[in-house]
């Protein structure tokens, strides 16, 4: 009697994540995270940049390769000071070290546009798992703050000004801590001038004349944001709680500073959590949800989340710069409607805000129940 051997597939879960459609699926493995190989998650070298479309066209062919793979790499030589990178980091650490009622001030609640400080465990961006261990405060575009284009957001065309969505009561209501301002906006200018060069070899790894997105960066997408991550407590371990849910990023790239302490982890197409370990001297790129779209799918955004473990507190400085669109040909015609990045990122904005409130609201009614 011949016996057959049955090799059991590895157990797995559906992972439910947010787009500005609603939600979608993902089966991802109970297997261990392992580390990522560096042909997934590549480093590409930037020198050159800054200097010539030639030089420009080689960076383009790593980052087709890293694009259309996992969409996530690394990059050196990019540029951006150490000392602006500490600068910021430390500055956020005297913010996040005040007392919550000094945070407050400039709580997102008071933002119309997703401004500000969101206290830690108050986001769910990923519904399967646990509420953000994180707390954050973010800041969005204005051309007040851009060196390029420093002007009134009256002096902007009409039909731009309804797409401005910084807010000046983040900069007012911490105004009290020292150089705050001028250290942060150091830092994302510093992001700003990277992503206008690096989306021009983007747009060469299209196959796009590398000026191609120039008109739609003059008044970009460019929102900032500061994480802090606390130590995870012995409860949250326990409850197997994240740092920062599964999701997708909203924009055209993101270039994401990461501390030493690592716990960033990306979902390979199989379903398995790899860890985007940090790299000295490097910025993670990844590519966002409305450059896949306006690539018909070419490039892929990658979901990806923050696990952290580590007996120490992390931090990262994501900066995610947006556009707006057009990336079709009669060969290769729209999968999608036309939408501009700011209503996409709007869309999805709204909806998480709304699920949000839906359960905590939820939460206030089981523990008034339980009370009684
Ligand atoms: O903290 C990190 O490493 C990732 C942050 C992130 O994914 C985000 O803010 O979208
Ligand atoms: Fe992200």
């Amino acid at each position: 009697m011949s016996t057959i051997t049955m090799t059991e597939a590895p157990s797995s879960y559906k992972l439910e994540l947010h787009t500005a459609y609603g939600p979608v699926f993902r089966d991802v493995l109970n297997t261990e995270p392992r580390d990522a190989t560096e042909e997934e998650v590549p480093i590409v070298d930037l020198d050159g940049l800054f200097t010539s479309t030639e030089s420009r066209k080689k960076i383009a062919q790593a980052v087709r390769t890293a694009g259309t793979n996992m969409g996530f790499f690394y990059i050196k030589n990019h540029g951006i000071d150490d000392q602006v990178i500490a600068k910021a980091k430390s500055q956020f650490l005297s913010f996040v070290q005040q007392d919550t009622k000094l945070k407050e001030k400039v709580s997102q609640d008071k933002s119309k546009y997703y401004n500000g400080w969101k206290a830690p465990r108050s986001t769910n961006i990923s519904r399967t798992e646990s509420v953000d261990v994180k707390e954050s405060f973010s800041w969005r575009y204005h051309p007040e703050n851009d060196p390029d284009h420093s002007q009134p957001l009256s002096s902007l065309p009409s039909e731009v000004q309804p797409w401005i969505r910084g807010e000046a009561f983040v900069w007012e209501g911490t105004s009290h801590i020292p150089n705050f301002k001028t250290d942060i906006l150091k830092y994302w200018k510093s992001c700003l001038q990277l992503a206008r060069h690096l989306v021009k070899v983007f747009a060469l790894s299209l196959d796009l004349p590398e000026d191609y997105f120039d008109s739609r960066t003059t008044f970009p997408g460019a929102d900032g944001v500061l994480n802090y991550y606390p130590v995870t407590t012995a409860e949250e371990t326990a409850a197997n709680s994240v740092g920062l849910g599964s999701h997708t990023d909203l924009q055209l790239f993101t270039l994401l500073w990461q501390d030493e302490v690592g716990g960033l982890q990306v979902l390979t197409k199989d379903g398995q959590w790899i860890k985007a370990k940090p790299r000295p001297g490097t910025f993670v790129v990844n590519i966002g949800d409305f450059m896949m779209r306006l690539s018909n799918d070419f490039f892929k955004s990658t979901v990806h989340r923050v696990y952290n473990r580590a007996p120490v507190e992390r931090v990262s400085m994501p900066f995610f710069f947006g556009v707006i669109p057009t990336c079709t040909s009669p060969e290769n015609p729209p999968k999608y409607e036309p939408i501009s990045c700011g209503d996409w990122c709007q869309l999805r904005f709204k909806l998480e805000a709304e699920r949000m409130a839906k359960m905590l609201a939820e939460r206030e009614t089981t523990t008034k129940l339980s009370a009684k």
